[in-house]
């Protein structure tokens, strides 16, 4: 018997950065959102290979796509050659700052556990999700966190108001790594106050949630693509509360009260060759 699972993007509503360690990844402070927004993939039983296909956005399907290299990790770690058929239904915009591939991952993790009952646990599942990326382990859990140390040390909050949200990507990804490296410690520009965050979603505050949202990484994305500043003004003029970039951009999202509310904004906007989605957090 098959399976069937839906992988949430994310959007960071806050993220801080403390410092650069020795191996080149950075220590973060950051309150990660799901969105409803997701991929489907389902899980076939099948002898020997592991086989992957897709429908929707198209995505790199060689063996560095996220879902084969988490399958052959749980295979590792189970000690197992079982095979299997994933099928990746895209609809999470791809390098774009919204852990597509990571929510991908996780999504594997779980499903193959179950296809090929291997009963592993939960933390079980966290400790492989931490050697696929610094996204993938929050993906595994979902809601709403903070996460510190590279990503992968989560506190979950309570679930958050389901406010509307906009995300405009522009037809161009940027490169994680890349943004990382151009970030200066010492000139972050506006950094986020993760406690106020926390304590505006404990009250459901839009325009709180609105006031407190501050990504550091757009000193470096915004710079290198100022059209993005434009987009995040543009936004704002047409309705939404609060707009930031998320994660490592380019993608700009717009808080709105509710999902509704975001349909009717986005339709007003028109960025011909962009993806403009509304949708709302979990
Ligand atoms: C920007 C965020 O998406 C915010 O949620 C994450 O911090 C990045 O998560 P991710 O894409 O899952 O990251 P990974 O795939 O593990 O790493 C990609 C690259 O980003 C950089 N990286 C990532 C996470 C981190 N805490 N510090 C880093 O410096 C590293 O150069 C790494 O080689
Ligand atoms: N299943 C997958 N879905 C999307 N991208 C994938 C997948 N597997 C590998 N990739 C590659 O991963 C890279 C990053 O894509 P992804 O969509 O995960 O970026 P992202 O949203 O910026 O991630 P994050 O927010 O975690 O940094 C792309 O270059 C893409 O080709």
């Amino acid at each position: 018997m098959g399976l069937s699972l839906t992988a949430h993007a994310k959007i960071n509503l806050t993220l801080d950065v403390l410092s650069r360690r020795p191996d080149g990844y950075h220590e973060v402070e950051m309150i990660m959102q799901s969105i409803k927004l997701h991929d489907r993939l389902e899980f076939s039983p099948a002898v020997g290979e592991i086989t992957l296909t897709s429908t929707g956005l198209p995505v790199p399907m060689g063996p560095d796509n996220l879902i084969l290299r988490a399958a052959r990790l749980l295979q590792q770690r189970a000690g197992v050659n079982h095979g299997a058929h994933i099928h990746l239904d895209k609809r999470i915009p791809v390098a774009a700052g919204l852990a597509g591939g990571s929510t991908d991952a996780a999504a594997t993790l779980q499903g193959l556990n179950r296809l090929w009952q291997l009963e592993l646990k939960q933390d079980q599942l966290m400790e492989l999700a931490r050697q696929l990326g610094a996204d993938v382990s929050f993906c595994l859990t979902g809601g709403t966190a903070i996460a510190r140390g590279i990503g992968e040390v989560l506190t979950p909050l309570a679930p958050a108001p389901r406010f509307g949200v906009i995300l405009v990507k522009p037809p161009f990804g940027v490169s994680t790594a890349r943004v990382y490296q151009g970030l200066d410690l010492n000139n972050l520009g506006h950094r986020p106050h993760t406690s106020a965050m926390v304590e505006a979603l404990k009250q459901g505050d839009l325009d709180k949630v609105a006031y407190c949202l501050a990504n550091v990484l757009e000193s470096v994305t915004l710079n290198l693509y100022p059209e993005l500043k434009e987009i995040k003004q543009q936004l704002m003029q047409a309705g939404c509360r609060g707009v930031l970039m998320s994660g490592s951009g380019p993608t700009v999202f717009g808080l709105t009260k509710d999902e509704k509310s975001a349909e009717q904004i986005a339709g007003k906007l028109n960025y011909p060759g962009y993806q403009v989605i509304a949708t709302s957090m979990v």
